[in-house]
C-alpha cells in the first residue's frame, strides 16, 4: 500500500529552480530516507508533501489525499518535525505538548511522549531555556503528538550528542513498529543507513537514485580491495586470471587484490581451490558515504560539523 506518492515535483523560487523533477513512492510502514547535498531540494520536497509549500507543477499524494487541497485532513494524519521550529519563548515543555495534542482528533498520550523523549524533568522549563538538543527532542515529540500515520522528520538528530542520537534512532524504530510511515531527511549517512528501508538520493533538484541502503552501496562501489597474507607460496596467476580481479600487488608478503563485483568470494574460491589459507584477511568496507559521493560527486557533510552537545 502506498503512503506517499511524489510525481514530477517542480518548484522554483524566482529564477532559482529548487526542485527540478522529483518522483518517488513511499510504501506504508516504511522508513524512507532522503539524502543529498546542501541546497539539493530535500526540504522543499518534504515541505511540499506536508502542504507547507505549493509546488509549481507535479502531483503529490499523502495517504490518497492532495496536501494542497485536503489540508485539514492531511494535517490530522501527518506529523512534521521541521528543521527550525519556532515557539513562543515563554511556553513550557508540558504546555506545548498539551496544547498541540489538543489540535488533534486522536492524539497520542503527550505525557508518555515527554517521558520517551527524556523531557519529563524539563516539563516546567520555558522553551527559551532549553538546550539545542532539548529543543530538538521537543520538536520530535510535537511531530508525533497527533498520533500520525505518516511522520516527516527533517534533520532528526542534528544537535544531539551520540548517545541521544542512538536513543532517538531506537525511538524512531519503535514508532515505525507501531505502523507509522516515516520520511526522514538527514545529513548523517550512518543514520540513513541504520534507519531507512529505502533511500532517495536527491542532487540538484533531481532524484539521482532510489534503493535500499545495501543496494545503493552495491550500485555505487567501483573498485574493491582485499588484503591478506598466504599460508604457503601461491602463483600470482591464480588470482590475476579471475575475471573480477583487475590488479594484484605483493609487497613484503602482503597481497593486495583489487577488483570489482563479487571480488571477495572469487578470491576466496580461488585460494580454496589452490589449498592456500588467507591469513590476516581484510576487506575494504564500502558504506553509504561512498554511495553519496558516487551519486552526488560530493562528500557528505561531516557529522562533526553540525553536532552540538546536548546541554
Ligand atoms: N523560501 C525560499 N526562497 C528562495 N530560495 C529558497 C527558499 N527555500 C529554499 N530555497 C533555495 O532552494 C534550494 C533548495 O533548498 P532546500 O532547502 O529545499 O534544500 P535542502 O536540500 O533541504 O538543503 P539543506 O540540506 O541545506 O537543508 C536552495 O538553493 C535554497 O537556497
Amino acid at each position: 500500500m502506498t503512503a506517499l506518492e511524489v510525481r514530477n515535483l517542480h518548484k522554483r523560487y524566482g529564477q532559482h529552480v529548487a526542485v527540478d523533477d522529483v518522483s518517488f513512492t513511499v510504501e506504508k510502514g516504511e522508513i524512507f530516507g532522503i539524502i543529498g547535498p546542501n541546497g539539493a531540494g530535500k526540504t522543499t520536497t518534504v515541505e511540499s508533501i506536508a502542504g507547507l509549500r505549493t509546488p509549481d507543477s507535479g502531483s503529490l499524494s499523502v495517504l490518497g489525499l492532495d496536501p494542497t487541497k485536503d489540508r485539514a485532513e492531511v494535517r490530522e494524519r501527518l506529523g512534521v518535525q521541521l528543521q527550525e521550529s519556532s515557539f513562543p519563548d515563554a511556553i513550557k515543555v508540558a504546555e506545548a505538548l498539551e496544547l498541540h495534542s489538543s489540535f488533534y482528533r486522536n492524539p497520542a498520550d503527550w505525557r508518555e511522549l515527554m517521558e520517551l523523549l527524556g523531557l519529563t524533568e524539563k516539563r516546567d522549563t520555558q522553551y527559551k531555556a532549553l538546550s539545542g538538543g532539548q529543543k530538538q527532542r521537543l520538536s520530535i515529540a510535537l511531530a508525533l503528538v497527533g498520533n500520525p500515520e505518516v511522520a516527516i522528520l527533517d534533520e532528526l538528530t542534528t544537535g544531539l550528542d551520540p548517545q541521544a542520537r542512538r536513543d532517538t534512532w531506537s525511538l524512531i524504530e519503535r514508532v515505525r513498529d507501531t505502523g507509522v510511515t516515516i520520511l526522514l531527511v538527514t545529513h548523517f549517512m550512518d543514520e540513513a543507513e541504520r534507519l531507512s528501508d529505502r533511500i532517495a538520493v536527491i542532487n540538484g533538484g533531481r532524484v539521482a537514485a532510489v534503493d535500499t541502503p545495501a543496494g545503493l552501496i552495491a550500485r555505487s562501489s567501483g573498485a574493491r580491495q582485499v588484503r591478506f597474507r598466504v599460508s604457503q607460496p601461491l602463483d600470482r596467476s591464480v588470482l590475476t586470471d579471475l575475471p573480477d580481479v583487475t590488479d594484484v600487488e605483493i609487497t613484503e608478503g602482503r597481497w593486495l587484490v583489487t577488483g570489482r563485483g563479487q571480488l571477495l568470494s572469487s578470491v576466496a574460491g580461488a585460494l580454496a581451490r589452490a589449498r592456500v589459507v588467507a591469513e590476516d584477511l581484510r576487506v575494504d568496507q564500502r558504506n553509504l558515504d561512498d554511495a553519496f559521493v558516487a551519486f552526488t560527486g560530493r562528500a557528505p557533510e561531516s557529522p562533526g560539523n553540525s553536532t552540538r552537545r546536548v546541554g
